[in-house]
């Protein structure tokens, strides 16, 4: 892993979403995008996203990415790090050809891209981490993961290969029953594998359990939450293979596994209540927020330096004292945040995007 980046200061865009040629420079502390709507707020944190994450929050096709009527784009980022200064590219043209330079060298793999810019993201939808479902949860953590430990996207990887050949066989033995013999070999990988992953989600759970609550009392002023891993099938592996057993006649009903760390959760409680249920709009964002600064500090204890926050409309509904306490813990770290208005007095870079 390299030297983490300490702040960007230059991003440059071309052909990019609706910027043809764009540069905007940056702050090494908050950083305020304001404009009307569609002016292009959004875009400039997804320029930044696909250099941290080497993929867009928005779309899964670059393409999609590529100005109207133009067949390539680019983002340029400049930023100062400890060791001096620090260039990522991103090129992509129509003919799917991509090309990512770091320091001007050309790079092969996209993986060498990650690690060099971390990026913490809050989007508006990210409240459905408090309010949706429990997969919406166990995504949030597996992605706060891959950042902090990057060999945990092969172990999930695998759990997901051998859990789709599992299910495969469950319809196929509902078609043909003499097939029921070879579960066995599937159940031991599965579950091998399954507990891997539980026990890393559930003990960064606990590690963001510990680094959330006083985060959230302070957002709050003076809320309790916390949050714990729900595994559905026990603590230990004999467990695990027992219930495996004990399900199947349901799992081959239903052509699913239907025991396993694909169906966990994360309780959230807010004063000792479910906040999915509970909590009101506005608490729920404030603890989507307060998840999102707890990984940000778990990420700066593991690497040593902040990740850049990038935040989307993040004042919807927080009222006045919640938004000076969110730009109070924010002071510290590099942020880009975009906004329509802001209403607040601050020493903080303001970009002004169209004419507002
Ligand atoms: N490939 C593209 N080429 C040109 N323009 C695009 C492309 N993709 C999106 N846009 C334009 O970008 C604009 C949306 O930008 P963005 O989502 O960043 O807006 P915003 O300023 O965040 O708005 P809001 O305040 O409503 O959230 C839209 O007008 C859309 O038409």
């Amino acid at each position: 892993m390299g030297v983490l980046v300490l702040y960007i200061r230059e991003v440059d865009l071309k052909n990019f979403r609706n910027f043809t040629d764009y540069t905007i420079y940056l702050d090494k502390g908050t950083n305020i995008i304001l404009g009307k709507n569609a002016v292009g707020k959004t875009n400039i944190l997804e320029s930044i996203y696909l250099l941290s994450r080497g993929r867009s929050f928005k779309t899964s096709r670059l393409s999609e990415i590529i100005k109207y009527d133009e067949d390539n784009f680019f983002i340029g980022i400049k930023a100062v790090r400890s060791s001096g200064e620090f260039t990522a590219q991103f090129g992509y043209a129509q003919d799917n050809k991509k090309q990512i330079k770091i320091n001007g060298i050309e790079i092969n793999k996209q993986s060498e891209l990650l690690g060099n810019i971390y990026t913490i993201l809050f989007l508006p939808e990210d409240l459905y981490i408090v309010k949706g479902n429990p997969q919406i949860r166990r995504n949030f953590i597996d992605e706060a993961l891959l950042q902090i430990r990057p060999n945990y996207t092969y172990d999930l990887m695998r759990y997901y290969k051998v859990l789709k050949q599992r299910n495969n066989l469950l319809k196929n033995i509902a078609k043909k029953p003499s097939l029921r013999y070879t579960l066995d070999s599937w159940d031991e990988q599965i579950a091998a594998y399954g507990i891997k992953v539980a026990t890393i989600r559930a003990r960064f759970v606990e590690t963001l359990s510990r680094a959330v609550a006083d985060i959230h009392k302070n957002l709050s002023g003076g809320e309790e939450l916390e949050i714990k891993y729900l595994v559905n099938f026990g603590n230990n592996i004999d467990m695990y293979r027992e219930l495996l057993k004990s399900s199947v006649e349901k799992d081959i009903t239903y052509g699913q596994t239907t025991i396993g760390p694909h169906r966990d959760d994360i309780k959230i409680l807010l004063d000792g209540k479910a906040a999915r249920t509970f909590a009101s709009q506005g608490q729920q964002r404030t603890i989507a927020l307060s998840l999102k600064l707890a990984e940000i500090k778990i990420i700066r204890d593991n690497i040593g330096e902040s990740p850049v926050f990038l935040l989307d409309d993040v004042f919807s509904e927080l009222d006045d004292d919640r938004k000076m306490c969110v730009m109070k813990n924010i002071k510290d770290i590099q942020s880009v945040i975009t906004a329509n208005d802001i209403h607040m007095d601050g020493s903080w870079n303001v970009i002004r995007l169209g004419v507002i």
